[in-house]
């Protein structure tokens, strides 16, 4: 079971209004509307090829949309000068599922890599200690000196996650966090998503398919159906609906 997090429905540190995006005559996102709250995890669920991580990408300024408004962290995303971007992205942190690893450094330089690469006042004992601090978090204090190509799938997925969180996000976005791991590994991944919530206050948007870890993550759960989202809610009161899209969406999962 969840535990209880502190969510504040005050403040929300994303806003989507009326989203359009089309490639061609292909309507991706039709009118999308959503809001992240501080300190939430909200889980967006979607068939492939709905615009799941098109949305993403329009969120972190890497495609901009035809029309509608984009507000993070109180700005509005395809406004800002490419330097308050770039700002901006430092606050959120990519969990993608091809977020490798750098397969020829360690992984203490694996994360040191993000903070050398965009904190260049830091003191070696700063960088060691963040170093220690994000290992310590993932539970992976003893692989600080291993190559990437010694680790399992479900560790490199931590590392990874580790190396994001070194950057101390605001804002996390999770692509896919459990895909081509075993049951075991996700559920492991699962509780590290929520104890990364607890632990850093950050605020949360997990893409995903797979509803065990939409229901073990989600504070809110929503559907991506035709172009827009369904309204979002606990899981329990996503799928007690009569509506088929998402009765399907549910037996699509099951039948993959
Ligand atoms: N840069 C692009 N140019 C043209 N079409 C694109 C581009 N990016 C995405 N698309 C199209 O937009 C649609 C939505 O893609 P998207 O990758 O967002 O799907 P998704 O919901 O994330 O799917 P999956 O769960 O399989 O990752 C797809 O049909 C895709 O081919």
């Amino acid at each position: 079971m969840k535990k209880q997090q502190h969510i504040d429905m005050n403040t929300k540190v994303i806003t989507i209004r009326d989203l359009h995006k089309s490639f061609g005559d292909y309507h991706v996102l039709k009118g999308v509307d959503l809001d992240l709250y501080q300190g939430e995890n909200l889980v967006v669920l979607g068939k492939s090829g709905t615009g799941k991580s098109v949305l993403i990408k329009i969120i972190s300024g890497l495609l901009t949309q035809d029309s509608g408004t984009v507000n993070v962290l109180g700005q509005e995303v395809n406004k800002i000068s490419p330097k308050e971007l770039q700002q901006l992205r430092l606050n959120i942190g990519f969990s993608f599922q091809n977020s490798a690893l750098y397969d020829s450094m360690t992984v203490r330089k694996n994360l040191e890599f993000p903070l050398v690469r965009n904190k260049k006042n830091l003191s070696k004992a700063e960088i060691d200690y963040a170093v220690e601090s994000v290992l310590d978090a993932v539970s992976l204090s003893q692989t600080i000196n291993q190559m990437p190509s010694e680790l399992s799938g479900g560790q490199r997925k931590r590392i990874g996650i580790a190396r994001t969180l070194i950057l101390q996000p605001k804002i996390m976005l999770y692509d896919e966090p459990t895909a081509g791991l075993d049951p075991i590994t996700c559920i492991e991944i699962n509780n590290l998503i929520n104890e990364v919530q607890e632990r850093f206050s950050t605020s949360s948007i997990v893409i995903t398919h797979d509803l065990t870890c939409a229901k073990q993550v989600g504070d809110r759960v929503t559907i991506l159906l035709d172009g827009q989202f369904n309204k979002a809610g606990s899981f329990e009161e996503v799928f007690d609906t009569d509506d088929e899209r998402v009765k399907s969406f549910y037996d699509y999962n099951f039948i993959q």
